[in-house]
């Protein structure tokens, strides 16, 4: 994808109605701090359009960036941050879920992992959940350049086997700082995207 323009058209709130979008929507979702605005920004070419943090739990709406008036990039709050209330976090939750499970434009659905650690409870909860709806949830192995290259592989099986992901399960590598991974996953969205054009031409 050449980006030539984006917009940070909508920001959804745990109160505001979800857009009735016509354009193609992909989304990453990931616990707090893993990286999914981070990437978003990677994507777009952006240092800071997305707002990121240290802190997890920077991100507490559902954002959607419009790029090339083509499609979405949909980044959305962290799940499993401590410090955020217990009815703050089922709200959070719902907000997720509901928009997973609503909308209708959505083509991919990212599930973000720091590749350093094994996957977690929730982000296990998260991977069936994802594929319990019909998803084919494609993962995105995060801060790819915190650890070695030799060590890359070993931690990706890790993933594959946290997870328990299905055969045939996509995992892409991916480091903010260096960019690298970044064509793969700009490919595999494309392809997604083109998809539905061809279709549209088709019909
Ligand atoms: N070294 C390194 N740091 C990263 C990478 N991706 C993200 N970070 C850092 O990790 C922290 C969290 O990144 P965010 O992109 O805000 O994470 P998020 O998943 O959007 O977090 P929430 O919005 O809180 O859910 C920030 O300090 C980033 O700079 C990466 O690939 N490499
Ligand atoms: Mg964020």
């Amino acid at each position: 994808m050449v980006i030539k323009n984006i917009e940070l058209e909508t920001v959804c709130g745990i109160t505001s109605t979800l857009p009735d979008n016509t354009l193609p929507e992909v989304a990453f979702a990931g616990k707090s701090n893993v990286g999914k605005s981070s990437l978003i920004n990677g994507l777009m070419n952006r240092k800071s359009l997305a707002r990121t943090s240290a802190q997890p739990g920077k991100t507490q709406t559902i954002n959607f960036y419009n790029i090339n008036q083509a499609m979405y990039l949909v980044d959305l709050p962290g799940y499993g941050y401590a410090k955020v209330s217990e009815s703050e976090k089922k709200k959070w939750g719902v907000m997720i879920e509901n928009y997973l499970h609503t909308s209708k434009q959505l083509r991919a659905v990212f599930l973000l992992i720091d590749i350093r650690h094994d996957p977690s409870a929730n982000d296990k909860t998260m991977y069936d959940w994802m594929v319990y709806q019909g998803f084919e949830p494609i993962i995105i192995a995060t801060k790819l350049d915190k650890i070695k290259r030799s060590q890359v592989q070993k931690n990706i099986k890790a993933i594959r086997t946290g997870l328990d992901v299905r055969p045939g399960t996509k995992i892409f590598p991916f480091s903010a700082e260096t960019k690298q991974g970044r064509d793969e996953i700009w490919d595999y969205i494309d392809s997604l995207v083109l998809e539905q054009e061809s279709d549209e031409v088709s019909e």
